[in-house]
């Protein structure tokens, strides 16, 4: 499969003046914002400011839902993909998402990696066999189900269920992960586990996180995007939005005036 792009560093994502409306209710404003390729950005900010929906646009999971739309411009390698033939399935092959709460379907822990990819690829058997051994392995969850991958994945710890997730969601060959909350249900190992595991991962994929948690934010992201009410306020190396942040909301929101 054609991923996305390849390029060694540089802006894999670039939006243009995006409006997103729930029906009539207008949840993103003007929001133009130049994602980089092999780092880790993150959209922070109070409840219902639009983050989850910014998110959501990026693999137009929306789609899937009457009555919500998009417009201006998302670009991906130069290509817009809220062009009306932008090909979804291959989308969301190229652009894969990770749920707050882990999403483990009821089969096995081999099954929950191998089926999307038997989806996209129709590919025999050996070579799916190796690609979930490698998705696995690339999760850091192989060594601890290499031999029970015929149990079902239900029966795994909540963080290894969302390392499972992330090794079903890389499996695809995707060039751009999308993490929602991911952290939000576990416990602080396994939240420490998944933060290195995104860390490695922004090495060879451009990876965008939802978070509520501040210090999660400061720990894992290379650019931090504070958005309010639907506008994307500032946007800016991590370090900088946390010690130096130039707009009053942001400096109130990173401080914990309110949120
Ligand atoms: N399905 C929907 N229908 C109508 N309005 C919606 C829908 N989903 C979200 N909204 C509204 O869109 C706005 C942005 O919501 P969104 O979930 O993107 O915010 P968020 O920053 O991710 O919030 P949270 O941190 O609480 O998850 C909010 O005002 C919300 O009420």
């Amino acid at each position: 499969m054609a991923r996305l792009g390849c390029i060694e560093s540089g802006i894999k994502i670039s939006i243009q003046n995006l409006d997103f409306f729930y029906g009539t209710t207008q949840a993103l404003r003007h929001i133009t914002l130049d994602i980089e390729d092999r780092s880790v950005t993150a959209l922070v900010g109070p409840s219902g400011c639009g983050k989850s929906t910014l998110l959501r646009c990026l693999n137009r999971l929306y789609d899937l839902y009457p009555g919500q739309h998009a417009t201006g411009e998302i670009l991906m390698d130069g290509k817009n993909i809220l062009d009306p033939g932008t090909n979804l399935e291959q989308l969301r092959a190229d652009v894969s998402m990770v749920f707050q709460a882990s999403t483990v379907l009821p089969m096995s822990i081999f099954d929950n990696v191998a089926l999307p990819i038997g989806v996209l690829f129709q590919a025999p058997r050996s070579d799916r066999e190796r690609m979930v051994e490698t998705a696995l392995r690339d999760a850091a969850i192989w060594d601890e189900v290499k031999d029970i991958l015929t149990t079902p994945a239900a029966s795994l710890s909540g963080g290894q269920q969302q390392r499972l997730c992330i090794a079903r969601a890389i499996g695809t060959g995707p060039a751009i992960l999308l993490f929602d909350e991911p952290c939000s249900a576990l416990d602080p190992i396994s939240t420490a586990h998944i933060e290195a595991l995104i860390g490695e991962l922004a090495k060879r994929f451009c990876v965008v996180i939802v978070t509520h948690n501040m210090q999660q934010a400061a720990r894992v992201a290379d650019v931090t995007a504070f958005m309010y009410l639907g506008d994307l306020v500032e946007v800016g190396k991590t370090e900088q939005i946390f010690s130096n942040p130039k707009d009053p909301r942001t400096r109130d929101y990173v401080t914990g005036r309110f949120g």
